[in-house]
């Protein structure tokens, strides 16, 4: 099957994963439609504030059409209690002039005629001249709301003036206009008792009133404006939606993995940020709209009066900033569920900034453009000072607002300023870029989920743009000071197998061999992880380099399946990793079908051949499994009339033909399992690695993967690393044990078995009541062995390789004297892989426990506690030497993998003496430990009891 290449694998791609996207949205309804329908609340919002600010403003008659406005007339002189802030006891005025008696006598009458309340004289204090008024208000503050001062020019001349506190004062939201309140007051009582005093008619008449003007009611925006107060944070916090959604979505897709694994079956960047582009772009701009909608719907000035091309396209724009800037710090972040805390912190920096931007900040000829330039870098700056200009705009009522074609005019009455809608945009827009670039860079040279990114001028590296020759990545992370990394001193194997091999891939290399039947071919590959620096808010911590892999030399040959065993941490993974792209190598190399993995065209035709079903699953849980193959399918480059039936038959394979349409997010573990594996064989590669396929499946299950994976050996490679020896001896025909990093036997079951096993398994079975003395007997004196295990029914002996030759004579005889022995069945069986696992992952775990010290207990029956290296088996017990012993005593350690896949010690044979001329492995320094304990180090002893 020809894949597809080229400009139509990107749009095949960028199909794929925009579907992808679509469908996620479409199953995330909750949050997609809060994304597109929560300006309808924000809106409703400013509307309900608004229409309650005016209820509670009920005495405004701003709202009103003031047709024939009433006269106001009759101002008493106020109590001066009914000052807001006053000190008691209070005057209701004080006055100067007192030496004049006519003047007295116009004070008398304020007082007297005052309507509807005569004033007291204790609320009155009179003074000669101004100047002592001025005295005792210093002495007196906040006694008195305001003063009178008359002078008595000539018969017909009485001048007078007034003095009040002229600033207002609020009280419990309602303000104090000291003009009306008490100026007028006073005024209209003195000019009436001067008018009455001059002509001498105590009765005259003096009327005084105040008439508004007839007009139509105010429109929202001359009096209060919920929009104008609140719409930038509120349409800030609505664009915060969008925002986190995304960032959430990128993130988990990193998280889980998923972007790697798009990346392993060769995505195209280009591809996946674009389909994330178009996609959240629709959004925006539907959600966009539907604000500007809501907008009109509640007739708001603001979105009826500026023209609609201009309000949609400013909000349309700084929601696509708003998801360059998602993209941006999902570089930083790690976890999805640090999206929302990311959204609350963006918002509450943005709330901040949009108030120093409508204080005028720097958006006005006395700040410097570099300020500007800073400052717009930030989207809801620029935005909020859209905002305002589209709000100043159509602030009075009646105004048209700005229009389209006069989106780059100065506001009225400016000839020249520094920013307008117009400019606002080219920012927006200008932003949208850089953010988006800033993104995809970042997103190169920060380290993804493995630990690996490119270096920092990747992008002026030809190599970039034209995909050929390397395209190296490098490892940790961009602040860590990574020197070099330590070299791997590369030992010749112990086991003779291995080195045969290694000398047989080293010929083939050397040669320039390229065998037809082998599919990869590994040369001397090694990974280090580097260490990497961290720094705490108080501490820096550093942790060393990790050889995980020390130099693997191997063939895997086509057709076949080669089963990679060892315990956790062997380096199993790193090696997958590592053959599939995903990390880069620290030295060495692997050539698979003919392809390097350390070049970058290599490695993007080794993309193309093989299947991968990592250790975890690497699924979207909203998307079935029929739409996890067609897009993978698709990310591949099969032929899109290929892919449907491919995927049919890949479900009915690993059968999921009737969950197909169910999401995988309510897959139970094996469902998930198996749909890993049919992703793995998707496109029919040339080379699969299974990693722990079968990891969480019941039996039938397991059973049917296995007739799965058996079914496609032909015709490919499979790498397959398992945990469970059955599975290894069932599918492997080639297998290959590693620990600490190093391949420490290969070969077939059965050759592992018969060199790393203790020997041939016999069990002999009985009726209960059988004496099986005579049958030990027998089997001590012609094979000298003992019964490894025995109860009333049968015995088991493991018969040394060694005794191998015997054996055709031993059980003939043996079966002929069956009924001497009372024997109902013997069986015979080579020792099984997981005995073969166990010694060599424990001789492993000897090798570096003995280097590096690292100690477990082993509690003797006796009592007595010895501190031997992991993985010891014969351990002498220092202090047991005496004249029949003369070395000493020994226990063999029995060792089994725990939970974790650590060896842990799971028994020990009966005290046996340390035989002659055997060498001691490991003699510890001290002997005795404790504080009276019986606590001692052991000796480790290398002893095969066969030999
Ligand atoms: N990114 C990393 N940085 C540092 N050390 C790592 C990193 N990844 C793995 N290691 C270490 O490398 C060693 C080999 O890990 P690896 O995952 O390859 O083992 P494995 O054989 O696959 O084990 P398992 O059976 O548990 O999957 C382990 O000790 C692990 O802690």
């Amino acid at each position: 099957m020809t894949l597809r290449e080229g400009l139509p694998l990107f749009y095949q791609q960028f199909t794929a994963l925009f579907r992808k996207n679509l469908l996620i949205s479409w199953r995330n309804k909750g949050a997609t439609c809060l994304h597109l329908f929560s300006s309808f609340f924000f809106i409703l919002l400013i509307f309900c504030i608004e229409e309650s600010m005016k209820a509670s403003d009920i005495t405004s008659t701003a709202h009103k059409n003031i047709t024939d406005p009433k006269a106001l007339v009759s101002f008493p002189i106020p109590p001066c209690e009914d000052k807001f802030f006053v000190r008691l006891p209070c005057y209701d005025f004080v006055w100067s002039g007192n030496q004049s008696l006519r003047v007295t006598n116009i004070v008398s009458a304020i007082m007297a005629n005052n309507p509807g309340r005569p004033i007291p004289t204790t609320k009155v204090q009179s003074f000669k001249k101004p100047e002592e008024v001025d005295a005792w208000f210093m002495s007196h503050p906040l006694q008195v709301p305001g003063a009178l001062h008359f002078v008595e020019k000539n018969a017909t001349i009485i001048s007078y003036g007034i003095q009040t506190n002229s600033s207002s004062g609020t009280k419990r939201g309602r303000v104090e206009d000291p003009t009306f309140k008490f100026l007028v007051p006073l005024q209209i009582a003195a000019e009436r008792e001067i008018a009455r005093s001059l002509i001498g008619d105590p009765k005259f008449g003096w009327g005084f009133g105040f008439k508004k003007f007839a007009r139509p009611a105010f429109g929202r925006g001359l009096t209060i404006s919920a929009l104008a107060a609140m719409g930038p944070v509120f349409f800030l916090a609505f664009s915060m939606f969008g925002f986190v959604l995304q960032l959430g979505s990128v993130v988990t897709e990193k998280e889980l993995k998923l972007r790697q694994a798009m990346t392993m079956m060769g995505v195209f960047d280009s591809a996946y940020w674009l389909s994330w582009l178009l996609w959240e772009g629709i959004l925006t701009f539907v959600s966009s709209l539907f604000l500007v909608l809501f907008g009109m719907m509640f007739k708001f000035d603001f979105f009826l009066n500026n023209s609609f091309g201009v309000v949609f396209l400013l909000f349309l724009l700084f929601q696509f900033n708003m998801i360059s800037l998602a993209f941006v710090l999902s570089a930083f972040i790690r976890k999805s569920s640090s999206a929302t805390t990311v959204g609350y912190l963006v918002f509450l920096i943005g709330f901040i900034t949009q108030i120093v931007t409508s204080a005028g900040f720097p958006y006005s000829s006395s700040h410097s453009i570099a300020r500007r330039v800073v400052w717009s870098l930030f989207p809801p700056n620029t935005f909020s000072a859209g905002l305002e200009l589209l709000l100043d705009a159509t602030a009075t009522p009646g105004t048209a607002g700005i229009s389209w074609s006069k989106r780059a005019i100065c506001a009225a009455g400016e000839t020249t300023c520094v920013i307008t809608i117009n400019k606002i945009y080219i920012w927006l827009v200008g932003t949208f870029f850089f953010w988006f670039v800033l993104a995809i860079y970042l997103d190169n040279i920060i380290p993804n989920i493995s630990g690996v990114r490119k270096s920092f001028f990747y992008f002026l590296k030809p190599s970039y743009w034209t995909g050929k020759k390397g395209n190296k990545v490098e490892e940790g992370s961009i602040c860590s000071c990574i020197g070099s990394v330590p070299h791997v001193e590369h030992t010749t194997p112990e086991d003779e197998d291995v080195r045969e091999e290694e000398v047989l891939v080293k010929q083939q290399a050397l040669d320039r061999i390229v065998d037809p039947n082998i599919a990869v071919q590994i040369h001397g590959l090694a990974k280090t992880y580097p260490g990497t620096t961290k720094l705490g808010c108080c501490k820096c911590t550093k942790t060393s380099p990790f050889h995980a892999v020390k130099g693997l030399w191997m063939n895997i040959a086509k057709d076949q399946l080669f089963c990679l065993l060892g315990p956790n941490g062997a380096g199993k993974t790193t090696t997958i990793s590592c053959l599939t792209g995903i990390n880069p190598v620290t030295g060495g190399d692997a050539i698979i079908y003919g392809n390097s993995i350390r070049s970058s065209v290599g490695m993007s035709n080794i993309r193309k051949m093989i299947g991968v079903c990592p250790q975890f699953d690497i699924l979207w849980d909203a998307l079935s499994s029929e739409e996890h193959l067609h897009l993978f399918a698709s990310i591949k480059g099969l032929p899109p009339a290929s892919i449907k039936s491919i995927a049919e038959k890949l479900l009915a394979d690993v059968k999921l033909t009737g969950a197909a349409k169910i999401r995988a997010g309510s897959y139970s573990g094996g469902m998930k399992r198996r749909l890993s594996v049919a992703v793995a064989l998707i496109g029919d590669p040339k080379l699969v690695f299974l990693d722990e396929p079968t990891t969480g499946m019941d039996p039938i299950t397991r059973r049917h993967v296995w007739d799965i994976i058996q079914e496609s050996k032909k015709g490919r490679a499979i790498i397959l690393t398992t945990h469970s020896m059955e599975e290894a001896d069932i599918l492997g025909d080639r297998i290959g044990i590693m620990a600490k990093g190093k391949l420490r036997c290969i070969g077939t079951s059965i050759r592992l078995k018969s060199r790393f096993g203790t020997g041939f398994v016999t069990t002999v079975s009985f009726p209960e009541n059988t004496s099986p003395e005579p049958l030990k007997r027998f089997f001590k004196e012609y094979l000298k062995v003992e019964p490894t295990e025995e109860n009333k029914a049968f015995m088991t002996f493991v018969i040394p390789h060694d005794k191998e030759k015997l054996l055709t004579v031993f059980f003939a005889e043996l079966q002929d004297r069956e009924s001497e022995f009372g024997i109902s069945d013997i069986q015979l069986g080579l020792a099984t892989l997981e005995e073969v696992f166990l010694n060599i992952a424990r001789k492993a775990e000897l090798e570096s426990a003995t280097v590096e010290g690292t100690m477990v207990t082993l509690e003797l029956e006796s009592g007595i506690s010895v501190e031997i290296p992991v993985g010891a088996r014969f351990v002498g017990i220092p202090g047991t030497e005496n004249a029949e012993n003369p070395r000493g005593i020994m226990v063999e350690v029995y060792w089994q993998q725990d939970g974790s896949g650590s060896m842990c010690i799971s028994g020990h044979s009966p005290e046996m003496r340390i035989p002659q001329n055997v060498p001691v492995i490991y003699e510890p320094s001290s002997q005795v430990l404790g504080h009276g304990q019986r606590r001692v180090r052991g000796i480790v002893i290398d002893y095969e009891p066969n030999n």
